[in-house]
């Protein structure tokens, strides 16, 4: 049904004031309506007597145990006709309907194509989900029609922005309708000017390809923000060097985690564990009681009824796999936090399709369960959160590093003694008297945010990803210093989200994580993670030198104070 809509949005747009004809004239349209018909019904006849003498002929070897794959000539002839009107059936529904008898007799009446017009409006403009695989189609299956239309004028575009501006044409639609992305932007981008009044000169529109992000990163593009990507590294992480990119506009902050990454690469490298890895969603239901809430905690916690739970859950995906349930309780309300490993994906959407299965199957033998929410806050996504902290999200890791006394008196101009005090005061005593949740460090964030928009991560996801405790304690009788960060909540994918764009999936191949892992699914991403917390290494080491060393204000007039006169700006 999809693709009969776009398709009759590719045949030939009329000029204004003129009514929309049809191509093809009536006679020849139902001639050759009326002479597939019969060959339809001939190959449905064929197949249907043939798969019946088939069936037929089967069940007479069972029941006189003679082997299935001796067969007859009769039975070969069957089998060959079979496939040809399998063959002829399936181009049939794929491609002849719709070009064929359906398009010509649907376009002979300009009622009908103003109700395919309503009917994209409505419908398919809001679920863009199937949207590109059908301009796939379209562009695959309807050449002729392609070559018949003439290429969108000026005057044409000019008429969409018209429309779009008094409303008659909902914005979000004109990717449906068009089944032209980049205009659908284009226009989407001159309908906002006028609307709003205001210019967008400087925000960029060509050179990015809209269909990329239909159905998955974005609705309603008018162009793209550009972030500069830098680069720092080498990371000697686990034996293996990474070059790691960085999306910022924070000057001072690639140059200081190469700083770091220098001081670990010299003083041989870092070391990373993966400790966990297991992304939630806690639903939130209720009851009529708490004594009911609580009899479905203990159905759900024991673990005799975890192969059963597990078998429902996994259904929803070949990677998402269940690893626990935990259930808090608040009165007869109850959160059910569900945790699954998720192969190379983040798997925030993976994680949410099991529950909803489990949910459906719960509903049965607790009918009186109310579900208020799919989440409820217990999970918890893109909020600061104790369980998270705790429990962890996504992957756990931690990552250390011995880094040499000379090392941190040439690479970062400091002392141990000067960093062990400065981390104890700072982030440890300075973190819990700002009653901080995960943020027992210096600026954990500044390098998962700036990773994880280069690698298309869930920018959000920053809020708990950043969670950190940078400890540094003197060893080597006090020459040198150990340190390590711990990262309970990374959440980070491969596949999935932003990770398919272009510029994203080339930093991701930077890096050697691109896509879904061959050999084991989910070692990309668990790599990932690492990757990061190896980089807030890097990037701790340095910021809390340059603090011991009184040199932060100056590197940061240095490298983030842009020299041009800002207050020449003006709106
Ligand atoms: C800026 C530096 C690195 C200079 O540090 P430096 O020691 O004067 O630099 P250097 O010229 O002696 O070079 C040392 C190494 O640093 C690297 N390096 C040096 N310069 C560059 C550059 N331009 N581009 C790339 N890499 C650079 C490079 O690896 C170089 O080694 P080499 O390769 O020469 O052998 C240092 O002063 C520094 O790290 N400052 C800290 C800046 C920082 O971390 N900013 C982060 C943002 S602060 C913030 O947002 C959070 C905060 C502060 O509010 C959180 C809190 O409350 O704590
Ligand atoms: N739904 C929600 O509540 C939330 C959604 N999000 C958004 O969710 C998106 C990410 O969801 P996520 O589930 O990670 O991604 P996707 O929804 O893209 O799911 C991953 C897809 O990749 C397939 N896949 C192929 N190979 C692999 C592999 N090796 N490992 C894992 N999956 C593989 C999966 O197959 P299969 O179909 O078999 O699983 C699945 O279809 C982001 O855009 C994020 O912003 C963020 C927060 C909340």
């Amino acid at each position: 049904m999809e693709v009969r809509r776009r398709l009759s949005k590719t045949l030939p747009s009329p000029t204004a004031g003129e009514p929309l004809k049809p191509k093809h004239d009536s006679s020849s349209s139902s001639s050759s309506s009326s002479s597939s018909y019969l060959t339809n019904a001939l190959f449905f006849s064929i197949f249907f007597s043939v798969a019946y003498f088939l069936l037929h002929r089967w069940r007479e070897k069972i029941r006189t145990s003679t082997p299935l794959h001796v067969v007859t000539l009769s039975e070969l002839a069957a089998i060959a006709s079979l496939i040809a009107s399998v063959i002829y059936l399936m181009a049939f529904f794929g491609i002849g309907f719709i070009l064929h008898p359906f398009i010509h007799s649907r376009s002979t009446s300009d009622d009908d194509l103003d109700l395919v017009d309503d009917d994209i409006a409505t419908h398919d403009a809001r679920a863009p989900g199937p949207c590109p695989a059908a301009l796939h189609d379209c562009a695959a299956v309807a050449p002729k029609i392609e070559t018949e239309k003439p290429p969108p004028s000026h005057h044409d575009d000019d008429e969409l922005v018209g429309a779009v501006v008094s409303g008659s044409t909902p914005s979000y639609s004109l990717e449906s309708k068009l089944g032209d992305c980049r205009r659908a932007a284009m226009i989407r981008r001159k309908a906002v000017e006028i609307v709003t009044g205001r210019s967008l000169e400087g925000l960029p529109v060509e050179g990015f390809d809209y269909e990329s992000i239909l159905g998955q990163c974005c609705e309603m593009p008018i162009g793209f923000v550009q972030i500069p990507v830098g680069v720092a590294g080498p990371l000697l992480l686990d034996g293996r060097e990474y070059t790691v990119p960085m999306a910022t506009t924070e000057g001072c902050l690639v140059a200081s985690t190469n700083r770091g990454c220098k001081a670990i690469y010299v003083s041989g490298g870092a070391t990373s564990i993966l400790l966990r890895d297991g992304m939630t969603r806690a639903p939130v239901v209720r009851f009529g009681s708490a004594k009911r809430a609580s009899q479905l905690k203990f159905y759900l916690e024991d673990p005799l009824n975890f192969d059963t739970l597990s078998v429902v859950f996994n259904k929803s995906s070949r990677f998402a796999r269940l690893q626990s349930i935990k259930a808090g309780i608040a009165g007869k309300n109850l959160y059910i936090r569900f945790s699954c490993t998720t192969g190379d994906a983040m798997g925030m959407n993976m994680v949410s399709k099991g529950v909803q299965n489990v949910l459906d199957f719960l509903q049965s033998d607790f009918p009186d369960m109310d579900i208020i929410g799919i989440s409820g806050n217990f999970c918890s996504d893109k909020k600061a959160a104790s369980v998270n902290w705790i429990e962890g999200r996504g992957k756990s890791v931690v990552c250390e590093a011995v880094i040499k006394e000379e090392v941190i008196k040439k690479v970062l101009k400091t002392s141990v003694e000067a960093l062990v005090e400065l981390n104890m005061l700072k982030n440890l005593t300075g973190s819990a008297l700002a009653g901080t949740l995960g943020g027992f460090n210096a600026h954990a964030s500044n390098i998962v945010s700036a990773i994880y928009l280069a690698t298309g991560q869930d920018p959000a996801q920053n809020v708990e990803s950043s969670h950190c405790i940078t400890m540094m304690e003197p060893v080597n009788h006090a020459k040198d210093l150990h340190v390590s960060v711990t990262m309970p909540s990374l959440e980070v994918g491969t596949v999935g989200g932003g990770t398919q764009l272009a510029s994203q999936s080339a930093c991701l191949n930077l890096l050697g994580v691109k896509g879904a892992s061959k050999e084991s699914p989910g070692a990309n991403s668990g790599l990932l993670a690492t990757i990061v917390a190896g980089s807030v290494l890097a990037g701790e080491l340095s910021l809390m030198s340059a603090i011991a060393a009184g040199q932060l204000v100056n590197s940061h007039m240095k490298y983030n104070r842009s020299s041009k006169d800002v207050t020449k700006i003006v709106s």
